[in-house]
């Protein structure tokens, strides 16, 4: 299996970060493209298996599969410069371009097309990643679900819902670092400085995410396990109420779909 990641920016290189610390492409086999040298240097300065090119036909030639990690109005541009052949898995990371618009612009009927939505945190293996798709075959879904899973979770959705989830768990990573954020600024007024606030408000999250994950419980009753009556928690818990918390999320979520 070999393949080519399109651009090297934020969700490229991650993917690149993540992919060849898996199992299943080798290093070797994945290709990195990008029109400036720097990102690509320090790819490949990290991970010296992984090839890496300015040239992004070189990088597609012979690839089983094609990740377009450029931004979204680069995607038909980029798709029609490369050529793809019609059994080349295509698969984009572009937020809100369709199926049917890749497919489109590859030009070939019935191209397997893949639409997938992971988030930053596919560099450390831990990524939550929305995937759908058009004209795959059984075998090719679960060629990506398998790709996908061991660089955290992967789901497959309807693609109507993908810009729902992609709001919750793409756009969601950057709500959860604007807590960790906001949580450290509290502590460094309190007196804690900023290195040890971040790793403590962030292992609190990363226990607080493992706690749903590992026991497939629900988040009011873990609060409720924390809230003693009477107690601190509560009082930090209700400001949050009273200050719209609940409600903003809400909004931020609706806001990014
Ligand atoms: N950043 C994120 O958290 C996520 C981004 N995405 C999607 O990933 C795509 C890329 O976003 P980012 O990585 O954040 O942007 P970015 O700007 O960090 O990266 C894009 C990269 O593409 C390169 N590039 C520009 N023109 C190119 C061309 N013609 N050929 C090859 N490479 C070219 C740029 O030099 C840059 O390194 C977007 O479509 C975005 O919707 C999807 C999920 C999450
Ligand atoms: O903000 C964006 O448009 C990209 C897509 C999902 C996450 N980041």
């Amino acid at each position: 299996m070999k393949a080519a990641i399109i651009g090297a920016g934020n969700m490229g290189s991650a993917i690149a970060r993540g992919m060849a610390k898996g199992s299943i492409v080798p290093a070797t086999s994945i290709t990195v493209s990008n029109p400036s040298q720097g990102k690509l240097d320090r790819l490949k300065a990290a991970f010296p298996a992984l090839q890496v090119t300015r040239d992004n036909r070189a990088a597609a030639k012979g690839a089983d599969m094609v990740i377009l990690a450029v931004k979204p109005w680069l995607i038909e541009p980029v798709v029609k410069e490369l050529g793809i052949e019609a059994d080349t898995l295509v698969v984009s990371v572009a937020a809100g371009i369709s199926c049917g618009q890749l497919a489109g612009y590859t030009g070939n009927l019935g191209q397997p097309v893949f639409r997938l939505i992971p988030n930053t945190a596919i560099s450390e293996m831990q990524s939550m990643t929305l995937i759908t798709g058009n004209n795959t075959t059984d075998e090719q879904r679960k060629l990506m679900l398998d790709i996908f899973c061991e660089m955290g979770m992967a789901l497959w959705l309807p693609e109507e819902k993908m810009a729902a989830a992609t709001a919750m768990t793409s756009c969601g990573i950057a709500y959860a670092l604007k807590y960790i954020q906001a949580a450290m600024q509290a502590g460094i007024e309190l007196g804690i400085y900023p290195k040890d606030g971040m790793r403590m408000v962030a292992q609190s999250l990363k226990g607080a995410a493992e706690l749903i994950l590992n026991n497939d419980t629900h988040p009011s009753i873990e609060i409720d396990k924390v809230c003693t009556p009477g107690g601190i928690t509560i009082k930090g818990i209700n400001e949050l109420e009273h200050e719209g918390f609940t409600s903003t999320v809400i909004k931020a979520i609706k806001a990014s779909k």
